[in-house]
C-alpha cells in the first residue's frame, strides 16, 4: 500500500464512519480512529475497519505517567493497530516505557509516533502554556526526545517537515494540518497543502474535513491523490 493518505474518521457515530469507510478503497488510504469516534464506539470500531481491509491509526495521543501510558500502548498493539502516538511532552521516560513495551510484544507491532506541537498550535498558544518559543523550535526539542528513546516518528506540522528530516532522517513524519488549495483552514493553523507536504518530506498526511465533509469523499481522495 503506497498511498501516504491517512483519513481521520471524526465522527460522533461508528455508524457514520464505516458509512464514509465503505465508500473508500483500502488500496488508496488508511484511517484514523480518534477520540471522538473511539469514546463512543470503542474498539469495536477499530475492528469493524480492519474487517474492511483498512490499516488503522488509533490517535489516542497518550499522555500519562510511564507505566499507564505503556500498558494503553499494549492494549492498542494487542488491537493490531498499524499506528499508535503518545505525547511527547509526556517525557523521555514515558517514551522510552512505550518503546520497551513494545518491544516485548511477539508478533506485528504498531508504529510509535510522539506527538509534538499541535497543527492548531501558534506562537501565541505555546507563550500562554510558558512556551514563549516558535513551534518549530518546541518540535525540534520533542523530535530529540522521540529519536533518543527510539520511537518511530512524529505527528507534526509539514512545516517543519523539512527541518525534521534534516535533524531525524529515518524517523516518519505524519503530518495533519494538510488542506488542498481553496478548503477552508477550519482550527488548523500550521497548515500546507497536500503537494507542498510531500515536497517538504511528510511520509503520512492526515486528512479529516476536507474528504469527510466532501459532496463525494472518495472523488475528494481521488482528485487529492491526482496532486501528489
Ligand atoms: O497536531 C495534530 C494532531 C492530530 N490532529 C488530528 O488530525 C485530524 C485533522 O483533521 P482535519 O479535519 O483535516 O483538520 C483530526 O482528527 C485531529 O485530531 C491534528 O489535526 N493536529
Amino acid at each position: 500500500m503506497s498511498s501516504p493518505i491517512i483519513v481521520a474518521l471524526d465522527f460522533p457515530s461508528a455508524a457514520q464512519a464505516l458509512a464514509l469507510a465503505e465508500r473508500l478503497n483500502p488500496q488508496q488510504c488508511r484511517l484514523k480512529v480518534g477520540k471522538e469516534l473511539f469514546t463512543r464506539s470503542g474498539p469495536q470500531v477499530v475492528e469493524c475497519l480492519q474487517q474492511l481491509g483498512f490499516e488503522v491509526f488509533l490517535d489516542l495521543k497518550f499522555h500519562d505517567i510511564p507505566n499507564t501510558t505503556a500498558m494503553a500502548v499494549k492494549a492498542a498493539a494487542e488491537l493490531g493497530v498499524w499506528m499508535v502516538n503518545v505525547h511527547c511532552s509526556g517525557g523521555l521516560k514515558m517514551l522510552q516505557a512505550c518503546r520497551n513495551v513494545l518491544d516485548q510484544q511477539t508478533g506485528a507491532k504498531p508504529l510509535l509516533i510522539g506527538v509534538t506541537v499541535l497543527t492548531s498550535m501558534e506562537q501565541t498558544d505555546l507563550a500562554g502554556l510558558g512556551l514563549d518559543v516558535p513551534p518549530q523550535e518546541q518540535v525540534l526539542r520533542l523530535a530529540g526526545l522521540a529519536e533518543q528513546a527510539g520511537l518511530d516518528g512524529l505527528v507534526c506540522s509539514a512545516q517543519e517537515a523539512s527541518v525534521l528530516k534534516q535533524q531525524w532522517p529515518a524517523g516518519q513524519l505524519v503530518t495533519p494540518g494538510i488542506r488542498p488549495a481553496g478548503s477552508a483552514q477550519d482550527d488548523q493553523k500550521r497548515i500546507l497543502t497536500p503537494a507542498q507536504a510531500m515536497q517538504a518530506g511528510s511520509d503520512y498526511l492526515v486528512i479529516g474535513r476536507p474528504i469527510t465533509q466532501a459532496a463525494d469523499p472518495a472523488e475528494a481522495l481521488r482528485a487529492i491523490l491526482a496532486e501528489l
